[in-house]
């Protein structure tokens, strides 16, 4: 459709008059919408129809003169955070604004990216504060203004959603959506992983496998307690804004840890792996769920007290072939070169993989280059992503990628309870909270842990004398367990690999520099 007398036409936006340079030329991915001096990209645009339409009364097809038409976009607020704005135009007559709304339609479809059309939405009532219905009916307008179906389910039991993915049929289902907490995303990424695996005939329990990555992505409505995957992949957690990065169809490929115990699958994480304090916090917490998400602080204050560390050996091996480490202040943003390369470096993988099928394990000799520590901790903590959250907003490992195929290890070692505060504090500011005598951090593809059992555990860890604390605190641990991403694994000894890009979120990572939505040229 050729729109040759669109181009010289005048509109008016919000009662002003300015001048239309658009159709003739669009790029490739922008397509103007109106200028004088404001652009805006077609993969940003929500929804185009004509009539007066309003973010406050979302209604699709919006009442109003005919020479009218509104275009929904996204704009940037402050910070990450994104809102749903509306432009209104006047065209000179009818047929203007309905030739205007095609051609608007037209190219968001053409290259407004890969957004999905039909979504799979599951909703823990419990999750967070208990407000996971209320926010989703905040947001779902928003998908029918899109013209995206959904299918809404409420769980009724942990692991509804789970079992959901792994049996029912999910044919022409292009997204799952979790409206709750990080233990939501586990159960959705847990389903999607192992439906994966069991179509394309992998063992999940074979630590030396190839995961088979699932085209389906996975979107969160953040309405949990820590919303670390969302906060961490979006850099904020805000339900309206997750929704519109799932309406745009944004990709960002995310790496998993596949952990194992006993030559069995036990978990996937993609936060925090970690034994000892945040094991112990959680462990702690999960008696007080009472108190909703401060039961954490709650945990979190009475496990710093009780100064526990625990005695093991960790090895690891540590990532070839980055150029990446964890003090090197840079950061993980939107179309990161780190984990583009690591995109590059995957299909290599999968290449030489299939190239070498009959071979063993294409990528690392098994029992080469693995290094050692061994001693007391109070931490041992692995993640694949920095697990930034709002209580840590630069979280656990600043400087660590969503998609690069590796995790950062680090290992607190037996310390005073002022020195492992002075480290805990620097999640919350600006600080290096590596730069400690007791701290070491490595950017691993493997781990494995090995409690030491010794006769002092029976008295609550290290050292044979349990902490004044310890003992005000009425703890009596003779051993620590692993947090998995929130959820207690009830066994110590374990190995971990990183998997590189194995699932897919509705994302695209934290924005960088900061760019109005509508911008000068
Ligand atoms: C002096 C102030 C220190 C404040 C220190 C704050 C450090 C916060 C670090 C947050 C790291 C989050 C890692 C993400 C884990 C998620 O995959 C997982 C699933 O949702 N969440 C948890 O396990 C939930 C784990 C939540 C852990 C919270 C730990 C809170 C410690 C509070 C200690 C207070 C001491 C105050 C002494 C005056
Ligand atoms: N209907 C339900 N009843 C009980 N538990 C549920 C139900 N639906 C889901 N769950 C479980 O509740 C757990 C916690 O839910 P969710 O992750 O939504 O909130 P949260 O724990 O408050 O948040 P966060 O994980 O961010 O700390 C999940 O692991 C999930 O398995
Ligand atoms: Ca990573």
């Amino acid at each position: 459709m050729s729109h040759p007398s669109l181009a010289s036409q005048h509109l008016s936006v919000n009662a002003v008059t300015i001048a239309v340079n658009a159709p003739q030329a669009p790029s490739s991915t922008r397509l103007l919408v109106c200028c004088q001096s404001f652009r805006l990209p077609v993969t940003e645009v929500v929804h185009v129809c004509v009539g007066r339409g309003g973010v406050s009364d979302l209604d699709p097809q919006p009442p109003g003169p005919e020479n009218q038409f509104t275009v929904f976009y996204v704009k940037r607020s402050t910070g990450q955070q994104w809102s749903l704005e509306t432009l209104v135009f006047t065209a000179q007559d009818r047929d203007l604004s309905h030739q205007w709304v095609q051609l608007l339609q037209q190219r968001t479809q053409q290259y407004g990216g890969r957004r999905p059309k039909n979504l799979l939405v599951f909703i823990n009532p419990f999750g967070g504060r208990g407000q996971a219905v209320r926010i989703y009916s905040k947001v779902s307008p928003l998908f029918q203004l899109a013209g995206i179906r959904t299918r809404v389910i409420e769980t009724t039991r942990a692991n509804h959603a789970r079992d959901h993915i792994l049996q029912e049929d999910l044919q022409g289902v292009d997204g799952l959506v979790c409206v709750g907490g990080d233990g939501m995303f586990s159960e959705l990424m847990h389903g999607l992983i192992g439906r994966t695996q069991r179509e394309a005939g992998v063992s999940e329990d074979d630590e030396e496998t190839e995961l088979q990555p699932s085209s389906i992505r996975i979107g969160i409505i953040p309405a949990g307690s820590t919303d670390c995957i969302c906060f961490a992949t979006v850099g904020i957690n805000d339900p309206m804004t997750s929704a519109l990065h799932i309406i745009i169809g944004d990709s960002q490929p995310l790496d998993v840890c596949a952990v194992h115990h006993q030559n069995r699958l036990a978990k996937y994480s993609v936060s925090l792996t970690g034994y000892g304090f945040y094991g112990d916090v959680l462990r702690e917490s999960d008696q007080h769920r009472w108190m909703g998400p401060f039961r954490y602080n709650y945990a979190g204050l009475k496990t710093v007290l009780s100064n526990r560390c625990y005695a093991g050996t960790v090895e690891f091996q540590a990532a070839e072939h980055v150029e990446s480490n964890p003090r090197d202040q840079s950061r993980c943003r939107t179309g990161c070169l780190v984990c583009s390369e690591s995109s590059g470096r995957l299909k290599e993988d999968c290449e030489e993989a299939e190239a070498k099928a009959n071979q063993t394990h294409p990528r690392q000799n098994p029992n080469s280059d693995w290094q050692r520590a061994e001693g007391s901790f109070i931490a041992v903590n692995l993640t694949a992503i920095s697990s930034a959250c709002p209580k840590s907003p630069d979280g656990l490992s600043p400087t660590a990628h969503l998609a690069d195929g590796t995790a950062d290890l680090i290992l607190v070692k037996k310390c005073s309870m002022f020195q492992f505060l002075r480290h805990l504090s620097r999640h919350t500011n600006q600080k290096d909270q590596f730069d400690l005598p007791f701290v070491d951090v490595y950017r691993v593809k493997t781990l494995r842990f090995m409690p030491r059992r010794q006769e002092s555990d029976v008295e609550g860890g290290v050292g044979s004398k349990k902490s004044f604390f310890a003992r005000l605190c009425g703890t009596s641990c003779t051993q620590s367990c692993w947090n998995c991403d929130g959820e207690v694994l009830p066994y110590e000894d374990i190995s971990v690999r990183v998997h590189c890009q194995l699932v897919n979120l509705f994302a695209r990572g934290i924005e960088g520099v900061r760019r109005a939505s509508l911008f000068k040229y």
